[in-house]
Formats: structure tokens, C-alpha cells, sequence
């Protein structure tokens, strides 16, 4: 199978900086696989994220994406290119960033949509199926800014899928969760993953890490792991 997403010596030295904080990393992720993003503080486990969705543009090295139409070179695009492809291709579950506190829960969803050109009535009603499904019926109407973190954390899964991303990445998804509303939302993230959906998360959490198909660590900006489960947990 041919991978979804391919990264052959990713370099990122950031301006000022004498030492990269990810170098010459190669990575493939396959379609339908859950890769967690592993390694201690500045390793360059969120470089490499915003590298791999088009974030960040890299120093050296060349990311590609499949896409529907075809092969795209993530590393090649301008930055209204990234953008539209992150809005159009990607979905991302940070947290905090993307959703916007003063705007309903769905509204935050039905924007992403409203961005790539789905008029408000039809971007809305999907916002809404997609809400019930992550078990947010009723809290539609409400701010963000008064839900919970777990809450929040479904608005993003939402919105993160209410486009049709077939790659979802998440940095620290679970990381300002209690461990009951964490192991919520991983599940959620998961279930998108059963459903056929590919996801790359950044964690410190070992258990989180545990329940992905695949592992890479990093240190100094370097993979030095990269441990791939046979059998998953349930
Ligand atoms: N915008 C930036 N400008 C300069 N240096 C940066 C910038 N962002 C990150 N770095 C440096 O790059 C290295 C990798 O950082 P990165 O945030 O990718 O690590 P991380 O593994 O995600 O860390 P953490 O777990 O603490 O979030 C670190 O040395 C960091 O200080």
C-alpha cells in the first residue's frame, strides 16, 4: 500500500538557531494507521507535526501527501497553498487554536466548512449531525467558552472530520483532560481511526501512546524508535 503521507529528510532549523530541531527525518504513515508521536520535551515531536500538516514550510527535505487527485508536495506549496490544503485535506485537534470561544459549538464546526465554500444552512445541519455523533446533542447553541475542556475537545474532533479529512492530527489532545475525560476523547479519536481515518498525535501520555498502532519516538530531532503494535487493544 502506498503510504498516505511520506516525509524523506525533513529539516527544520529555525531561524537563529545553530542546532535543527528536526533533522533528516524520513517517515511514511499509511492510510487507516494510528502513529503516536513520542519523546522528551524539545525533541521536535511538534516540529515534525507542523511540518507533516503544513504548518511550518522545512529547511530541507519533502513531505507529500495522496490526495484525492493525486500526489501533492507539502514542502513545495506557498503558504496560501498549505492553507487551503490544511482546510481542505487536513483535519487537526490542538488544544487550543482553532476554535474560537465567542462562537457556538456549532458554529466552530460549520466554519470549517463555511471556509471551503458549503453555504450556512447546509454547513450548519451537518455541524449538528456531527455534534449528536460525539455526543454534544443539546450544547450546540451553547459557547465555547462555557463548555468544559472534554467538551471543547468533541468540538474539535468535529470539526476536525465535518470536512471529510481522511488525516487527522492532534498535539496533546488529552493533555489538559482528567484521565476519565482524556481516555473520552481518545476514544473518540480512535473511533475515527476504526472508521478509516488516519491520525498522527503528539503525546507525553503513555497510555495514549499504547492504544495507537504504531509509536515513533524522537530525540534531539532524531527517530530513534519507531515500534509498530501486531495485535490492538480494545
Ligand atoms: N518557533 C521556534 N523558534 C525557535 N526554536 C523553536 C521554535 N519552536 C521550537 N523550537 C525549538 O525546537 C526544538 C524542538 O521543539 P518542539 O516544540 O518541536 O519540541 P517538542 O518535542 O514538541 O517539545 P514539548 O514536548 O515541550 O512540546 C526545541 O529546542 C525548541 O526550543
Amino acid at each position: 500500500m502506498s503510504p498516505l503521507l511520506s516525509a524523506r529528510g525533513l529539516t527544520m532549523v529555525y531561524p537563529g538557531s545553530a542546532t535543527p530541531a528536526l533533522d533528516a527525518v524520513d517517515l511514511d504513515v499509511q492510510p487507516g494507521e494510528s502513529v503516536a508521536v513520542m519523546g522528551a520535551s524539545g525533541s521536535g515531536k511538534t516540529t515534525l507535526l507542523h511540518l507533516l500538516a503544513g504548518i511550518l514550510r522545512p529547511t530541507a527535505g519533502t513531505v507529500t501527501l495522496t490526495t484525492p487527485s493525486g500526489p501533492v508536495g507539502v514542502h513545495a506549496l506557498d503558504d496560501a497553498g498549505r492553507s487551503r490544503l490544511r482546510r481542505e485535506q487536513l483535519g487537526f485537534v490542538f488544544q487550543q487554536g482553532l476554535l474560537l470561544d465567542e462562537l457556538t459549538a456549532v458554529e466552530n464546526v460549520a466554519v470549517a466548512l463555511m471556509l471551503n465554500g458549503v453555504p450556512r444552512a447546509a454547513a450548519t445541519a451537518q455541524a449538528q449531525d456531527w455534534l449528536a455523533a460525539l455526543g454534544l446533542a443539546g450544547l450546540e447553541d451553547r459557547r465555547l467558552g462555557a463548555l468544559s475542556g472534554g467538551q471543547a475537545q468533541r468540538v474539535a474532533i468535529a470539526r476536525a472530520q465535518v470536512t471529510g479529512a481522511r488525516l487527522l492530527f492532534a498535539d496533546e489532545p488529552t493533555g489538559a483532560l482528567d484521565s476519565r475525560t482524556g481516555t473520552e476523547v481518545l476514544d473518540l479519536l480512535l473511533a475515527a481511526v476504526t472508521q478509516g481515518r488516519t491520525l498522527v498525535v503528539v503525546t507525553h501520555d503513555a497510555d495514549v501512546a499504547a492504544r495507537c498502532d504504531r509509536v515513533v519516538t524522537l530525540r534531539d530531532g532524531h527517530i530513534v524508535a519507531d515500534a509498530r503494535r501486531t495485535q490492538a487493544v480494545a
